[in-house]
């Protein structure tokens, strides 16, 4: 029986005048890939925020397997490139954002780890700022992974990367999903990286949710308006 981390049951959300959840119920167990779909403005930003525990629910329960750490990979914003960090820095600065750069020995090897881990060795000491798109996000996703997650949100991360780019960060966040068992909830609106990745859905739609293993979401889907 697989550890559940995360359990949704009942879960009703609304804001003023504006109900976003109804009756929304689902499970995360370990060495999941979930992917997280659902139109602009459906509520999957507002679903992170609850997991993350920053918004209560109105109805229901929302369970978060005790002791679990959480990595967050946020969407992909910009950075200066004035920024003065270099990209091995930036990921550092998980560990307390206070330390640098007085790093111990072990936490200088666990970035050089992670770094390894989502292949930007070559490039650790270049300034942040100078990176392309693809490789400040990989940061970012270094960065989450610094303290070692169980869980791993990625909330519509690849959203602004070109087609390529997209697939380069999704093969290194699958290539953990399946090598360590780390666990993957995958926010996004893009049906088709929905279909080439994670190995479950969850689909919010306006009232209601579909949920199942991916190849229960159909192609008659795939053609919607995602695509
Ligand atoms: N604090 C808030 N107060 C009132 N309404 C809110 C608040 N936060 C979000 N909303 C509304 O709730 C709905 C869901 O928002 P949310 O950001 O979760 O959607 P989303 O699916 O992540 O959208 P997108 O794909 O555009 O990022 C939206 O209509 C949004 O305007």
């Amino acid at each position: 029986m697989s550890e559940t981390l995360i359990s949704v049951e009942n879960l009703s959300l609304s804001f003023p005048n504006h109900p976003v959840f109804s009756d929304l119920s689902f499970q995360v167990n370990r060495g999941d890939f979930l992917g997280v779909i659902g139109e602009n403005g459906i509520g999957k930003t507002t679903l992170v925020r609850v997991i993350l525990g920053q918004l209560h629910p109105g109805v229901g329960k929302v369970i978060i397997k005790q002791g679990i750490r959480i990595g967050y990979v946020p969407q992909f914003r910009n950075v200066d490139v004035e920024y003065p960090l270099s990209i091995k820095d930036f990921v550092a600065l998980n560990f307390t954002g206070l330390k640098l750069p007085w790093l111990s020995k072990k936490e200088r090897a666990r970035v050089n780890q992670v770094i390894k881990q989502v292949g930007l060795e070559q490039i650790a000491n270049r300034p942040l700022g100078l990176a392309s798109g693809g490789e400040k996000q990989k940061a970012y996703l270094a960065q989450a992974l610094i303290n070692h997650p169980d869980l791993l949100i990625l909330d519509e991360s690849t959203a602004s990367l070109d087609p390529n780019t997209k697939k380069e960060l999704l093969d290194v966040v699958f290539r953990l999903n399946k090598t360590m068992g780390l666990t993957i909830f995958f926010v996004s609106h893009d049906m088709q990286m929905i279909h080439e990745y994670p190995d479950h859905y969850l689909w919010l739609q306006k009232g209601k949710y579909e949920s199942g293993p991916i190849a229960d979401l159909h192609n008659e889907n795939k053609e919607g308006q995602y695509v």
